[in-house]
């Protein structure tokens, strides 16, 4: 499917039209087991093509895990392929969460699966891990603004591990010497987090773009839910949209948005898989869980202006 427009435009319509809340699509063989599907491909399709037929229509985003399909091998694999192209056709945007990062070289071919027209594994964005270096992503940035797709790079992530190695300060303009480490959040006297450094090379990336740029961020919605104090990002200039995971199953709640958050609500879209999942097999009943969370992040939002 050739997509004629930029990401961040696509994006931005689709959830003005069908509100803020991309949905997980995460196959655990526990789930499967409590749909009473059979842990193997078939209950893997039967599982995955159900979430389609009840979500694709009405929520904005729909975030398949590639983990839980590549668990099954090829087979496994061509079940997503479906997947993707099933719910694309649906009129939802794909991001396919598959956290990719590699050296310059291998992540074209990350890009040639992912982010380009006639690939069968080609989604709408996809997660990529900038831990290899932000430079690193290049050839995935630019397939994605060729090709009107998008990409979700790894700033702060919604597990308790994170904050070792992403909340460790760089200096904010490198190469320099490196600061002693003083304060978890934004840029101060000592330098930035990782995360924030993250988030200023996305901004870079989006600089100009209108509505919005194709460089989101993933930032967890549980930052600061065990204790201690959440990071501070400054993301006044990231003119692009976060990916907030860690929505339900994982602790996080409407109020933890609203406290990260604040004023940047507006491009902050929260995902949910297992919260939501739980709730089939029944199609309507799938639809009517994503659609209660989805109202309460709508609420929020315009509470927030
Ligand atoms: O920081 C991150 C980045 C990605 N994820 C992914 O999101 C879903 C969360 O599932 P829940 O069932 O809603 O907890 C899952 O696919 C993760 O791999 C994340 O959780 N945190």
């Amino acid at each position: 499917m050739v997509n004629p427009r930029p990401f961040g435009a696509r994006l931005t319509e689709a959830v003005a039209a069908r509100g803020p809340l991309c949905v997980g699509i995460d196959p655990h063989p526990g789930l499967l087991r409590d749909w009473g599907l059979s842990v193997d491909v078939a209950g893997l399709e039967r599982f995955a093509m159900t979430c389609v037929a009840a979500l694709a229509e009405d929520i904005a985003v729909l975030k398949p895990q590639s983990a839980f399909f590549e668990a099954f091998g090829s087979a496994g694999v061509a079940v997503l392929e479906r997947v993707i192209a099933e719910a694309r056709q649906a009129g939802t945007v794909v991001l396919l969460d598959a956290k990719r990062g590699d050296i310059g070289s291998t992540m074209a071919a990350y890009a040639s699966a992912y982010l380009t027209d006639g690939s069968p594994l080609a989604a709408d964005a996809v997660t990529l891990s900038p831990y290899l270096g932000f430079g690193s992503l290049e050839p995935a940035l630019t397939a994605a603004r060729a090709s009107g797709r998008g990409v979700f790079v790894l700033a702060a992530t919604s597990n308790p591990e994170a904050g070792e190695l992403q909340g460790a300060l760089v200096p904010a303009d490198p190469p320099g010497p490196v600061a002693a480490p003083t304060s978890p959040g934004r840029a101060g006297p000592a330098g930035r987090s990782v995360a924030q450094s993250v988030v200023a090379a996305a901004a870079a990336r989006n600089a100009g773009l209108t509505p919005l740029g194709d460089v989101g961020v993933v930032i967890g919605a549980t930052l600061g839910r065990n204790g201690g104090d959440a990071p501070e990002f400054d993301l006044t200039g990231l003119n692009g949209p976060i990916l907030a995971p860690g929505f339900g199953a994982q602790g996080a709640t409407v109020a933890d948005l609203a406290r990260l958050f604040g004023d940047n609500l507006r491009h902050v879209l929260p995902t949910s898989s297992r919260d939501v999942l739980r709730h089939g097999p029944n199609e309507a009943a799938l639809r009517d869980a994503a659609l209660r969370t989805r109202d309460e992040v709508s609420a929020l939002r315009e509470g927030h202006g």
